[in-house]
């Protein structure tokens, strides 16, 4: 099931109250002192129809076009208001919506060829035509217009899907970044970095990304628990190039895993621990995840810290901030704690500066690199404030942060992007402006990652290494001073 152990069906956080919207609508009754609510999904004899998933997931697409925030953060909010739903509704449901999300363009393409208006409904058709190959009476019978299901289909849509039938998803006359599903704004950046292997990268973001975990090295040790999830029928293999990590290729509902509850597991693609272990943070040092959001790397690095020292997770954002406390409570963490920042200038960064043995800089970015994971991501980013905005405060992010870092101390700059700009481009800009830092190339800073796209940086695609893109440089600040440029 595609998409099932994607971020998008994150189960461990329904906590929030009953929303004004319920689906499906739930009747009460009353049985002596006891109040039973139930809805058709309870009541064993009444399992939910076809028809009225394709409605939930009609529902949920519609809120997701209209919403301004990531498609997984609406499917949360979705879920959290409909937590009868069983884990087989969910998945068929959450799948229907993924396969929407990620054939956004090709379904576009076909609503404007047969000069159909870019809905949510008509999108919907389209796909189940196309994508699942239903013939009209098969759709009929799901477009009935009774109780929890869609609307009867009007003439024109009825002609639409005349139209299509019998059509592959894909047309000849498509155009490459239709077919790859590749917005405008990224197009030639992207083309410029992967040359002829455009159309080969483009192709793997299209692909659901498997289930990477990593072990709590602070809980358990990765061979247990492998020995717990293989006891448990689960087809988990250890990473090659993460040595916490552990791989989960088939489908399956996140609740039925042990450990995510205690902090014994996180889930953390094996890119993003890789760029963890880069920061190369030993017990005792001081360090500062600059970035740190909820706190993925944040955790990572604790752990590797064995829990002494001190970790300083800043972020913009109170909200990510405080999930990553939670999450660090959860873990056992006792050498983490958070600092909000009002901005990358803020006063308490000229305090401290020169004072830390490592910093990570996981900057804000287009998350081109994601984009498996987050279908939505590539038609929404980054135009809030444009490529050129988010490349002007990565370098602000980056600049501020580099005074924290004492001499002879290590400044990791990384994103979950794959466009030069925010990478290379990011690193040769900050180099001319900082020349107290200088390059550590990966061969010295992590001999153990070979096959890295870039002869110094990790840069990592999912094409190539079965990650999620990521891009990280280590640049080391010299003990010594050094002349600042002319
Ligand atoms: C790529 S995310 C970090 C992900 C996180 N490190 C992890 O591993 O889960 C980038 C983070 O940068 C934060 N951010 C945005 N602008 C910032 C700024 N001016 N200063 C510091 N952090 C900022 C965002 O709130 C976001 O949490």
């Amino acid at each position: 099931m595609p998409g099932f152990q994607t971020p998008l069906l994150r189960v461990d956080t329904p906590t929030g109250p009953s929303g004004p919207s319920r689906w499906p609508p739930r009747r009460t009754l009353t049985k002596g002192a006891r109040t039973h609510v139930f809805s058709r999904f309870q009541l064993g004899c009444l399992t939910v129809t076809p028809a009225a998933r394709l409605q939930a997931a009609l529902d949920l697409i519609s809120d997701v076009d209209r919403a301004t925030r990531p498609a997984d953060a609406v499917i949360s909010a979705w879920l959290r208001t409909r937590r009868q739903i069983t884990d087989q509704d969910r998945g068929v449901i959450l799948d229907l919506l993924q396969a929407l999300l990620r054939h956004y363009a090709r379904l576009g393409w076909w609503l404007e060829r047969h000069g159909r208006r870019d809905t949510p409904r008509h999108r919907l058709i389209a796909w189940l035509t196309l994508g699942e190959g239903k013939t009209p009476d098969q759709m009929k019978r799901l477009f009935t217009g009774g109780k929890f299901a869609l609307s009867p289909l009007s003439e024109q849509e009825y002609t639409l899907l005349i139209k299509l039938q019998g059509a592959a998803i894909e047309h000849p006359a498509m155009p490459e970044e239709v077919r790859l599903e590749c917005p405008a704004w990224a197009a030639e950046p992207l083309r410029r970095r992967f040359g002829a292997d455009f159309a080969t990268e483009m192709a793997a973001l299209l692909v659901p990304p498997p289930l990477d975990l990593r072990v709590n090295a602070l809980k358990a040790e990765r061979a247990a628990m492998l020995r717990e999830l293989q006891g448990l029928g689960l087809q988990a293999e250890a990473l090659t190039r993460a040595p916490d990590g552990i791989r989960l290729e088939e489908r399956l509902s996140l609740a039925r895993l042990p450990g995510l509850k205690t902090g014994t597991l996180e889930i953390q693609d094996e890119g993003s621990q890789l760029v963890a272990r880069l920061v190369d943070a030993q017990p005792g040092d001081r360090v500062v995840d600059f970035c740190a959001g909820a706190g993925g790397k944040t955790l990572a690095i604790a752990a590797q810290m064995n829990n002494k020292g001190r970790l300083i997770a800043c972020d913009v954002s109170e909200g990510r901030l405080k999930r990553c406390a939670e999450r660090a409570r959860r873990a056992g963490l006792q050498n983490a704690e958070t600092r909000l920042l009002t901005s990358e200038t803020d006063r308490w960064v000229k305090r401290h500066k020169a004072s830390f043995d490592r910093v990570l800089v996981d900057a804000p970015c287009s998350g081109t690199g994601t984009w498996r994971r987050n279908p939505d991501a590539r038609w929404r980013a980054p135009e809030e404030q444009g490529l050129e905005g988010l490349v002007a405060l990565q370098g602000r992010i980056l600049a501020s942060a580099a005074r924290l870092v004492k001499p002879g101390g290590r400044l990791v700059y990384a994103t979950c992007a794959l466009l030069p700009e925010e990478n290379e481009g990011q690193v040769a800009a900050f180099l001319v402006t900082h020349p107290m830092f200088s390059v550590v190339p990966l061969c010295e800073a992590a001999p153990e990652l070979t096959g890295s796209a870039h002869p110094d940086y990790l840069s990592l695609t999912p094409a190539r290494h079965g990650t999620d893109g990521f891009f990280a440089a280590v640049l080391q600040r010299a003990a010594a001073p050094v002349d600042a440029p002319a």
